[in-house]
């Protein structure tokens, strides 16, 4: 398959990661629970339907990310291209061709079932760009986004308490109380 793990899949061509890309470990965690390789072992890019158990591979972490974006530009001397608008603009241009992708064909079921592996994997490339633009963008506001996201995490149950909110898609301000 193409696979997403692995130097050539990720485009480093022969540059040495600083992190493992290896795929999914033996043991990993869903949902905060350790489950064995045989819930895992579907290929990385999905064929999978909802009923089935998904979760990431735990490196690279977001900090890997932001160090090896911070290496592929100080190597190419793009830093000077690489100030905050350029690259909220870069990340909006990556969503659209997200978009692209999606464009015209309808809702699509979890899992993507009728998606060809090409198709997964031009996904799989498009969503790693917004998410390295979103990484470098963060690190040049110095927005720590791991942070940022539990407190912002904390914020959204504080606004969505599970027993108000459970089964309504309603935004927090439409809830009378
Ligand atoms: N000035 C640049 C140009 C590229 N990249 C990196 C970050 C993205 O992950 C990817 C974006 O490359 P392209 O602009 O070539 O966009 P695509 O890879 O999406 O190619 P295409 O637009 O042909 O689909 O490369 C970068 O950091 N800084």
């Amino acid at each position: 398959m193409m696979a997403t793990s692995g130097k050539d899949a990720c485009g480093l061509n022969g540059e040495e990661p600083s992190v493992s890309l290896t795929s999914n470990n033996d043991k990993s965690l869903v949902n905060g629970a350790t489950t064995e390789a045989s819930a895992l072992s579907k290929p990385q890019n999905g064929g999978g339907t909802g009923a089935e158990r998904f979760a990431f591979s735990p490196e690279p972490t977001i900090e890997d990310i932001r160090r090896m974006q911070a290496q592929f530009t100080d190597e190419r001397d793009w830093n000077q291209f690489h100030q905050p608008r350029n690259l909220l603009l870069a990340m909006v241009g990556e969503v659209g061709e997200v978009s692209e992708l999606f464009q015209w064909r309808g809702e699509v079921a979890e899992g993507l079932p009728d998606w060809t592996e090409a198709e997964r994997e031009h996904l799989a490339q498009e969503l790693s760009d917004v998410l390295i633009y979103l990484v470098e963008l963060a690190e040049k506001c110095r927005v720590d986004l791991p942070q940022a996201v539990l407190r912002k995490m904390a914020l959204n149950r504080l606004k969505y308490p599970a027993n108000k909110v459970h089964g309504s898609a309603k935004k927090y301000t439409e809830y009378k109380d």
